[in-house]
């Protein structure tokens, strides 16, 4: 006679069923739970990894006296690669300090400036040759002509000389320099002089490119050059810092923008976050305090003759 189970035991194997599913459900939950938080922690990593690698320019707390005068007043900035991040900011706001204390050709008072992690402070040959700068005021030296600058400065920056000479060749077509190079340098435009600067930043072809003022002085021609030179050098993953006083520029052909004004960072962020939703130029104009109110000028409009 075959053994029919009773319902009390056929209750209990059900619940000895539902008991096994559970503990292996348990089991697999915790499997699950584990892998994920492995999952995350290797997320955490590569978003570290991605955060330090793409984060070419990290300037903290950075400061500057002159005397009584404070030109840097505790100023950050973060520059990811591959973008074109512009400072602005009325006369005396501290962008020449602050892009001179990045490129390590003034010492801060306080604040750290790392290129690709390397500091600029202690760690300078690093730091710099990973660099091209056009620097404010730039003296170059003007007895030598556009050729022998351009050499010397790719020569110094360890480049065969073939190569030297193909790289001048090409920026000086697209700088529209070609024929002044046999020329001294004392002799050149205001305009012609920031170009030739700008080929020598250019000549080792940096990871980083800080630029005080590029399209000072520039024609309208030779600036839409450069803006195209530029733009294809962040394309390929270059970094570019610039000043400019042109907010249309600016606006033109910044991914981010940081507004500073007496030493200090008022506003930062993508070009969009800034200006939020008037131009920038705006945005400029309130944060700087507005436009002057011009007043006692009267003797201007009475001709002394
Ligand atoms: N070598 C120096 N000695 C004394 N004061 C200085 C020196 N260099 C700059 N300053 C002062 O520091 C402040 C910031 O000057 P900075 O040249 O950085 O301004 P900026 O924003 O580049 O101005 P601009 O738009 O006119 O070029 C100004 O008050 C300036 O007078």
């Amino acid at each position: 006679m075959d053994f029919v189970p009773n319902a009390e035991t056929i209750l209990s194997r059900f619940d000895d069923l539902i008991a096994k599913l559970e503990a292996d459900s348990a089991k697999e939950k915790r499997g699950i739970q584990a892998a994920r938080r492995k999952a995350q922690q290797e997320l955490r990593k590569q978003e570290r990894e991605t955060a330090e690698r793409e984060q070419v320019l990290h300037v903290e707390g950075l400061v500057k006296h002159y005397g009584d005068t404070v030109a840097v007043d505790g100023i950050d900035l973060a520059v990811e690669s591959g973008t074109i991040f512009g400072i602005v900011g009325p006369n005396g706001a501290g962008k020449t300090t602050t892009l001179s204390m990045v490129t390590g050709l003034l010492r801060p008072d306080a604040g750290t400036v790392t290129v690709h992690g390397a500091n600029v402070w202690k760690d300078p040959a690093a730091a710099k040759r990973q660099m091209g700068v056009l620097p404010d005021r730039l003296r170059l030296f003007d007895r030598l002509t556009g050729n022998q600058l351009l050499y010397y400065a790719g020569v110094l920056r360890g480049l065969p000389p073939a190569t030297v000479r193909e790289r001048m060749a090409q920026l000086s077509t697209t700088f529209g320099l070609d024929d002044a190079l046999t020329r001294l340098a004392a002799d050149y435009s205001a305009g012609m002089t920031k170009k030739l600067a700008l080929a020598a930043a250019l000549i080792h072809s940096p990871r980083l490119l800080v630029l005080d003022e590029p399209f000072e002085s520039v024609d309208p021609v030779s600036a839409a050059s450069i803006i195209e030179v530029l733009k294809r050098y962040v394309a390929a993953g270059g970094t570019v810092v610039l000043s400019s006083h042109s907010m249309d520029l600016i606006e033109r052909m910044c991914d981010s923008v940081a507004i500073i004004v007496d030493g200090s960072v008022l506003a930062s962020g993508t070009v969009d976050e800034v200006r939020g939703d008037g131009s920038l130029e705006e945005k400029f104009v309130e944060l700087a305090g507005g436009r002057n109110v011009v007043e006692g000028l009267e003797w201007l409009h009475s001709f002394s003759d």
